[in-house]
This record gives structure tokens, sequence and C-alpha cells, in this order.
């Protein structure tokens, strides 16, 4: 408003002090300079209506753009987990470039209305100057028509356009500065180059004097752990929150370098194996089970979406899943067929904490059952009885782990684990 104001107010006064002007000068030539008007009218009329529909475009694509970004960014561990960066980076710059496309065709737009308004504007009065010197038959005295057409001149000033311009892109600048500085992050987490691709494994997890922390100098999540899952083997892992479970997850999928120690995965250290080779074979449930824009059925084909969902392979997870009325579908059922259709042989369950009624409980835990079988199966777990379908139980806290035994859980927690 305040800016609006501060290029209104001069104008009109510039404007009436030059129409006063003019009339001063010559009221004939004002006359005729008057049928002017309608024709700038016109114009900027439609070249407003134009740069309202471009602007249109353009706030839609970048709209499209932060609702993507909205969605994936807090999804990213889910997005990494799934194996499908290059196809978030693939949509990514389909929708930065439509967006950076029509942001361009705004600011040209915007940029030429002025020039156009100003070659239109002095090319009638031009046309109506020289009809009327030649209708007058050099009546016309010359310094009049000079002071006259001086006057014109400076109704448009061309310089205030220019300058409203470099501001815009002044205004820019930083913001492509963060952009610049966002592509020079480099992640930790490199694939070597002789990395493998293993086709199957059976699920068997070394933890050896894992330690972890999340910078320089600060106190470590993890501190020289060691667990060995066997294949096929469901663990719970339990503790407080900040006590390192996500922690450990992330690790296991490769998302971030320990300090020290290894994870191995069928006796092959993680750091030797491709990034996709890994996060194939490791399958994750989230407590947030997200939900991408989309059909039920690309939710549960997710990892598949560029290259194609297979549709028996989603049909199966959903009934497996209990899923398969795709239409009253909870999102616990969800994110379990889309591990379902994954079929990973390792499987990460962060457990839902949230309360469900009795039925759909029971759905969820049926889904549950069916999609640990034949997995190793590690289970950040929060109700006693997620606990109590693990061989072993866990107690990381500290950065330590410690065994528990089912009879001690019981006996600490009739109906909810808070440790
Ligand atoms: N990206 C991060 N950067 C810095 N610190 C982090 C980051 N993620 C987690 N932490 C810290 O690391 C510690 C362990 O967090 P983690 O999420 O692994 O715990 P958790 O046991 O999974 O907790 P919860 O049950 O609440 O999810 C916490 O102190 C947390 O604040």
């Amino acid at each position: 408003m305040h800016s609006l104001l501060n290029t209104i107010v001069p104008s009109v006064l510039q404007l009436s002090a030059m129409a006063t002007q003019m009339l001063i000068i010559s009221p004939q030539l004002s006359l005729i300079s008057a049928f002017v008007i309608p024709a700038m009218a016109l114009t900027v009329g439609c070249l407003g209506e134009k740069l309202r529909a471009i602007s249109n475009d353009a706030n839609l694509s970048t709209a499209s753009l932060a609702a993507y970004l909205n969605e994936v960014f807090p999804s990213i561990l889910f997005v990494k987990a799934n194996n499908t960066e290059p196809n978030e980076r693939i949509r990514f710059q389909l929708l930065a470039s439509a967006d950076l496309s029509a942001r361009l065709k705004k600011k040209q737009v915007k940029i030429l209305i002025p020039q156009i308004v100003q070659i239109m504007f002095f090319g009638l009065l031009f046309i109506l100057g020289s009809t009327s010197i030649i209708v007058s038959r050099g009546s016309f005295n010359c310094s009049v028509l000079v002071s006259f057409m001086t006057s014109l001149v400076l109704l448009i000033d061309p310089i205030q356009d220019v300058g409203k311009a470099y501001n815009e892109l002044k205004q820019g600048e930083p913001a492509i500065e963060r952009l610049f500085n966002l592509t020079l992050f480099k992640s930790q987490v490199i694939e070597k180059p002789d990395a493998v691709d293993l086709a199957s494994v059976t699920g068997e997890v070394k933890v050896c004097g894992l330690s972890f922390s999340y910078g320089d100098g600060t106190a470590p999540v993890l501190d020289g752990l060691n667990l060995h899952i066997k294949a096929g083997e469901t663990i719970a892992l339990v503790g407080p929150s900040g006590g390192g479970k996500t922690t450990l997850v992330k690790l296991l999928l490769r998302l971030y370098e320990p300090l020290s120690g290894s994870i191995l995965l069928d006796g092959c250290d993680i750091r030797n194996i491709q990034l996709q080779s890994l996060r194939r074979h490791v399958g994750l449930v989230t407590q947030d089970s997200v939900l991408f824009a989309g059909t039920i059925a690309e939710n549960i084909g997710y990892r598949d979406l560029l290259s194609g969902v297979d549709m028996d392979r989603v049909r199966f997870a959903a009934e497996t899943a209990n899923a398969d009325g795709f239409i009253k579908c909870l999102p616990d059922q969800l994110a379990i067929a889309r591990a379902l259709y994954q079929n990973p042989s390792i499987l990460i369950l962060d457990e839902a904490t949230s309360a469900l009624d009795s039925r759909s409980e029971l759905l969820v835990r049926q889904a549950l059952e069916r999609l640990m079988q034949d997995r190793t199966v590690v289970v950040i777990a929060h109700r006693v009885e997620t606990l109590l379908m693990a061989q072993r139980i866990f107690l990381l806290n500290q950065g330590k782990l410690q065994q528990l035994s089912h009879s001690a859980l019981l006996d600490a927690q009739p109906t909810q684990l808070v440790v």
C-alpha cells in the first residue's frame, strides 16, 4: 500500500501539472491529445488482463511447488528409506522449471508493458500531431508545438519503470544466493564406486561397537553399541524419548555415517553395499504414515511411481494389510501395505502410539502379524502386546543397549510401556 501510494501520488500530481500546462500552451492540441486517452486505456486494459492471467499461472505454479516441498521435506526419512530420491528429484525439477518459466514470463510481461504503452503513446501522438499540422497547413507556431511536445514527453517517466524492474530483481537476489548455497551442500554419506548390489539377503544384522553423535563435540547418541539380530528374528527396542532408537534406525538405513563401529548385513558392511540395494532390503513403517497426493494404489506402490506401479502386487499388499476396501483404508494399514509391496527382508517398525477403536486395532494388528512373518523385524515398541511378539527386548538409554526380560516388562507396565 505504501509503495502504491508512493507511485500513484507523484504520478497524479505530475499528470495534473502537465495537463494544465498543455491547456495553457495550446487548447487545440490538448483536445487532439485527449483522443489518445481511450486508445491508451484500451491497450492498458488488454495488457493488464494478460498480465493478470500470467500472474495467476505464476502464483499457481509457486503454490504447487510449495505444496510439494511441504509434503516431501517432512517425509525425507521415508523418501530415502524407499530409495525414491531420484523420483523426487525429477518431480521437483519438473515443478521448479514450470515455476521458473511462469515467473520469468510474468517478469517479461511486466517489463514489456511500460515499453509498449510508451511506444503506442508517442506513435499515436506523432500521427495526431502530424495530421493536425497538415490539416492546419502550417498555421501552428513552432515554439508552441515544441513546448507542447516537451510537456507530453514528461508525462511518461521511463526511468521510474526501469528502476522498478531493477528493484524487483534486487529483491530476488537474497533468495537466489540462498538457493546457490544449498546446492553447494555435500552429503556425508558417499557410495563407494565398487559398492555391491545384493540381489537377496537373509536379514541377519550385526551391529559392532557402533557410536554416533549428530555434531562435533556433542554427546554421543549411541555409544559403542553391540547387537546381533538373527535372520527372521523379531527384536523390540524400548527407551525414553531421545534415547536414540530412531538414530539407530537411521544408521541402519545409512542415512548417516557412524563415528566408529559398523553395521553388517548378511556379514557385509553396509558401507560396501549400494544405497539403493540396502534400502530395497530394509523396509520402514513409521508412526506418521505419509500420504502423498494420488490414489491409494499409487501410495502403496509409491517406490515404483515413475517406473510403473505393479497393480497385482498392490492388490496383494492391500488384501494382506486388510486395506483392500481402498475407500476406508486406515493410515496404518496403508503404511503396512506399502511395506508388503516392497517385500523387504528386514522390517523396521516404528509403532504408532495413537489409540484406535477395537475393530481397527484388530485389523491393524492382523496386518502387522502378516507383515512381520518370515522377516527380520526391529520394532520400536510402545505397546506391551507388541513387545510380547518380540523374541528379545532391548532398552536403549543414554547411548547404551540393555536386554530386558519379558516378565520384568509385564510386571512394570500392564497396558502401555512408558520407560
Ligand atoms: N537431526 C538431528 N540433529 C541433531 N540432533 C538430533 C537429530 N535427530 C535427533 N537428534 C537428537 O538425538 C537424540 C536421539 O534422538 P532419537 O530421535 O534417535 O531418539 P528416540 O529414542 O527415537 O526418541 P523418540 O522416541 O522421541 O522418537 C535426541 O537427543 C535428539 O534430540
